[in-house]
């Protein structure tokens, strides 16, 4: 498995380009199965969580070509072969689950092995096939899998009225009502950036849809959808996570594609830490010149709150911070793991349930430690970037999930990193 070395190397300048997002792309490349017409995406982000949904769409008998490097994603589901998401793809990405509405819409039935927990919690699917009832499915858990099936007409329009706020199950419902029959409405739906830019692609594909970036959003169902062309959404999270590189080691980088639109409440505790954050035409100008950051504190919370993707990169910035900042984790029950890894560089913290408390030391000291999700080992590459000496990763197979080219992108800043390859 491979390593990443970082050695702290002071301030980081200069221009680093923005992907699109992955959380987007994940949902936006299952929507093909829901027409018989090519659906292109423009600025995907090239991703191994991309791969396996490529894997897991051309398995049911999607064509999926990666064209421009992987920017560019030509796909067609004209001829599906297959109803069958099956474990061996499913158990490496929990995104597989987005293939359930679409299937099941198109279709009429979808078998779809249960994704299963993962380093941050349990995250269960209960609401995703609450909303397929809502629809009128009949859903069955048998041998692992979800077995879906849609009445005799196709699924029908009704009121999915979510209990918490879910992301996905908010996308697989949206993307299952486009071809209902009657009206949709989603109550307490996800309002991320990346359900807006689902419903838009949606529309480009002939379905009718209102509210999105709201908490109700309401779905006439049609008969059919058609072919689109569909330019992804920037990529929050990697963003955040970009801004958050001259934030701890100083200096003053431009993160091309930003808007502080996607981001509202995490430029705002910057802002409260006292890192400058500049919107520009070309994108967001970010930069921390004097002294330390002082401390913070975050509670993470749905969009338009502070994301959870960027909690532990957060948590990596306040681990040097004047002050003591508390670090509330409200979404996932066990988001934390990257603490430990950051006490191993020196930070000082106590985590106690969902709670973090954060005491700001002068400097962290480089370190083995251990990646244990995509944004622990980010986090842990910040904190390194920062740090006294050489900071080993290990494990760093998530980081790939989630973030192109890492190693290149902050080399260009002016950071000392490099991949080390495992066996
Ligand atoms: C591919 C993708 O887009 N992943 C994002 C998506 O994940 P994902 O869509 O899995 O996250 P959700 O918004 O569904 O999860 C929110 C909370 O709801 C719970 N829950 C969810 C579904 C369900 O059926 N039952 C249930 O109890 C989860 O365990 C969690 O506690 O949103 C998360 C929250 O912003 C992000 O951290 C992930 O990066
Ligand atoms: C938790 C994440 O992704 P996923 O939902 O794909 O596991 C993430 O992107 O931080």
């Amino acid at each position: 498995m491979d390593s990443i070395l970082v050695t702290g190397n002071g301030p980081l300048n200069g221009v680093v380009p923005i992907a699109g997002a992955k959380n987007a792309c994940l949902t936006l490349m299952p929507a093909t199965l829901l027409s018989d017409e090519p659906l292109t995406l423009t600025n995907a982000p090239r991703l191994s969580d991309i791969r396996t949904m490529t894997l897991l769409l051309q398995s049911l008998g999607a064509e999926v070509s990666a064209l421009a490097s992987g920017k560019v994603l030509a796909m067609s589901s004209h001829g599906l072969t297959s109803t069958r998401a099956d474990y061996d793809i499913v158990r490496k990405m929990r995104a597989s689950i987005l293939v359930l509405g679409p299937l099941l819409a198109r279709e009429g039935h979808a078998e779809v092995s249960l994704p299963g927990g993962c380093a941050i919690g349990a995250r269960p699917v209960d609401l995703h096939l609450k909303a397929m009832e809502a629809l009128g499915a009949e859903m069955d858990l048998r041998d692992g899998y979800v077995h879906a099936k849609a009445p005799a007409g196709g699924l029908r329009g009704g009121v999915v009225a979510f209990p918490i706020v879910s992301v996905g199950a908010t996308e697989n419902a949206l993307m299952a009502a486009t071809l209902a029959k009657g009206t949709t409405v989603l109550k307490n739906a996800a309002r991320e950036p990346e359900i807006v830019d689902l419903a838009r692609c949606l529309r480009r594909m002939g379905a009718q849809i209102e509210g999105e970036g709201t908490s109700t959003i309401i779905i006439e169902g049609v008969d059919r959808l058609g072919g689109a062309t569909h330019a992804v959404v920037t990529d929050r999270i990697e963003l955040g996570t970009y801004m958050l590189a001259p934030a701890i080691c100083g200096g003053e980088v431009t993160c091309l594609g930003g808007r502080i639109e996607l981001l509202e409440a995490f430029c705002e505790r910057l802002d409260a830490a006292g890192v400058s954050v500049e919107e520009t035409p070309e994108g967001l100008k970010v930069s921390r010149k004097n002294g330390r950051v002082s401390a913070v504190d975050v509670t993470t919370e749905p969009f338009p709150g502070f994301p959870t993707d960027l909690q532990a990169q957060m948590m990596a910035l306040l681990c040097t911070a004047e002050g003591v900042s508390v670090l509330e984790e409200k979404i996932f029950e066990n988001r934390f793991m990257h603490a430990p890894e950051l006490i191993r560089m020196g930070a000082r913290i106590d985590v106690h349930g969902g709670t973090a408390k954060v005491t700001g030391v002068a400097r962290l000291r480089g370190a083995p430690v251990m990646a244990t999700d995509l944004r622990a080992s980010v986090s842990l590459i910040l904190a390194g970037l920062a740090a006294e000496g050489e900071t080993l990763v290990n494990r760093v197979y998530h980081l790939d999930r989630g973030y192109e080219n890492v190693e290149q992108k902050l080399s260009a800043l002016g950071a000392r990193i490099e991949r080390i390859k495992g066996q």
